[in-house]
């Protein structure tokens, strides 16, 4: 186990890359199952926990899966099994992914059911019911899902009850390869839809749509390997931006897409900060008070839920009251407790947070209790008093690629800890942190 240590007041200025959309890359790899002849070669593909889970999924599989310097390669043209076991689908839900790619080529897929996570209960009826529509027979039992085809699934029109970006994936994935053609209504417009749709194309399939509430598949026999760059991401982006923020720094975020930000941008300025977007990123600068706005999660374009913590922790530092409105996950203010650890004001009503800006913040030890709360934990470590603790760590290995040595880079004081179990029979309430790994985040993850 680890712990990230952020000493507080330091302003962040300077240039920060973004990688590869951790969103983006995982429905690729799983759109990967696709392909009958041939490598498809993946480009851009951050060095995440989430990839290393997948690239594993696709191992158990029968797979040929290689990663080296963001790069990986995908020979699926042999595959060996069509289950994905418990132990990977509850360390990562988009491991539920593969199961449009496998049901559509092998007729037949078993994969335990995803279940619920910190941030709310996380349904799949969607994505049954899209495969349901084009005829797939599925049954559910002892924690898994077994869906079985009689020949090609068959193209159908299906609308979605709500935009959901996973099912939207895993019903495209499961179309290109079916008899006929499929249009998928009230279809997720996420970037990360155009970037798998895009994908699918260079594999031969034919996905016209994509970005639109209405995509359509017309179903092709066969698919091949393909060669593939994954777009930046979006909000690994908006972090870095609102780390600028907070600080009250000006930095240049290399390789943000700022039409993919449109929410958070028109947000941030609204708030008083300058953003000035180029063709190769966004250059963020915080040179006076920030004024409280209200914010309110929606499907894309509005305003996405993997910004809404990050958001948060910069209305901490605003003069005035806002409201943030969670309308996409129903249990996604778990933070709310930990800032006010910190000595943050914010009340939870429903579904909405009541943020009193302006309180000092002090250091405390704290928990990440998913991937974006770790995220924003650190953020408001960046404009505490004294030092913060951020643990549950491997939330934050999920989908930020070196994020303490890309803030360091900006001047901020980071470092990772190892941190021992607590011992049961241990009646001291000392930190458990141990101090021997404090060398200043040289060490590069090892990548599988
Ligand atoms: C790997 C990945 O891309 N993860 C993203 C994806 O998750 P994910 O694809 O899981 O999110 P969805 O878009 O499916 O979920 C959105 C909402 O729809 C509901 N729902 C979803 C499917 C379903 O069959 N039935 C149903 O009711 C969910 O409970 C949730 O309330 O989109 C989310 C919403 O932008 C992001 O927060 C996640 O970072
Ligand atoms: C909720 C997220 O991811 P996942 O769907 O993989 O849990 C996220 O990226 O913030």
């Amino acid at each position: 186990m680890s712990k990230f240590i952020v000493r507080g007041g330091k302003r962040l200025t300077g240039s920060v890359k973004v990688s590869g959309a951790k969103n983006s890359v995982l429905p690729i790899i799983a759109a990967s199952l696709l392909g009958e002849e041939g490598v498809s070669i993946i480009t851009d593909a951050p060095p995440l926990d989430d990839v290393m889970t997948i690239n594993k999924v696709l191992e158990s599989l029968g797979a040929e899966v290689t990663y080296q310097n963001e790069v990986i390669t995908v020979d699926a043209t042999n595959l060996t099994s069509c289950e994905a076991p418990y132990e990977w689908v509850t360390k990562m839900r988009a491991s539920f992914l593969v199961m449009g790619p496998l049901l559509t080529r092998m007729g037949y897929t078993k994969i335990s059911l995803p279940g619920g996570c910190a941030i709310g209960t996380r349904p799949i009826d969607q994505h049954l019911k899209g495969f349901e529509a084009m005829g797939a027979e599925i049954s559910l039992g002892h924690g898994y899902i077994e869906a079985r085809s009689n020949g090609k699934l068959r193209g159908a029109k299906i609308y979605l009850d709500v935009a959901s970006v996973g099912a939207t994936e895993n019903i495209m994935m499961a179309a290109v390869l079916a008899e006929g053609t499929t249009i998928l209504e009230n279809a997720a417009k996420e970037p990360e839809i155009v970037d798998l749709a895009n994908y699918l194309n260079g594999m031969g399939a034919k996905v016209r749509g994509a970005g639109t509430g209405v995509i359509r598949i017309e179903g092709v026999e066969k698919l091949h390997g393909v060669q593939h760059a994954v777009i930046p991401d979006r909000i690994e982006a908006g972090t870095y931006m609102a780390a600028a923020a907070i600080t009250g720094g000006d930095v240049y975020v290399e390789g943000a897409i700022s039409d993919h930000l449109g929410p958070v941008i028109s947000k941030m300025e609204e708030m008083g900060v300058k953003i000035v977007p180029d063709e190769n990123g966004v250059r963020v600068i915080a040179d006076g008070p920030l004024k409280a706005v209200d914010i309110k999660t929606l499907p894309y374009p509005g305003f996405p839920t993997d910004m809404q913590s990050q958001m948060m922790a910069l209305l901490l530092k605003s003069q005035g009251t806002s409201v943030v409105t969670e309308t996409v996950f129903e249990n996604r203010f778990m933070h709310v407790d930990e800032f006010n650890l910190m000595n943050a004001e914010i009340k939870v009503e429903g579904r909405s947070s009541i943020i009193t800006g302006g309180a000092k913040l002090t250091g405390a030890k704290v928990t990440a209790t998913d991937l974006r709360a770790g995220a924003a934990l650190i953020l408001a470590g960046l404009i505490a008093d004294g030092t913060t603790e951020v643990g549950g760590v491997h939330h934050i290995d999920r989908g930020y690629v070196h994020l303490a040595e890309k803030l360091n880079g900006l001047g901020a004081d980071i470092y990772r800890v190892s941190v021992e179990e607590p011992k049961r029979e241990a009646k001291s309430t000392e930190s458990a942190v141990t101090e021997t790994e404090t060398a200043r985040f040289k060490v590069q993850p090892t990548l599988a």
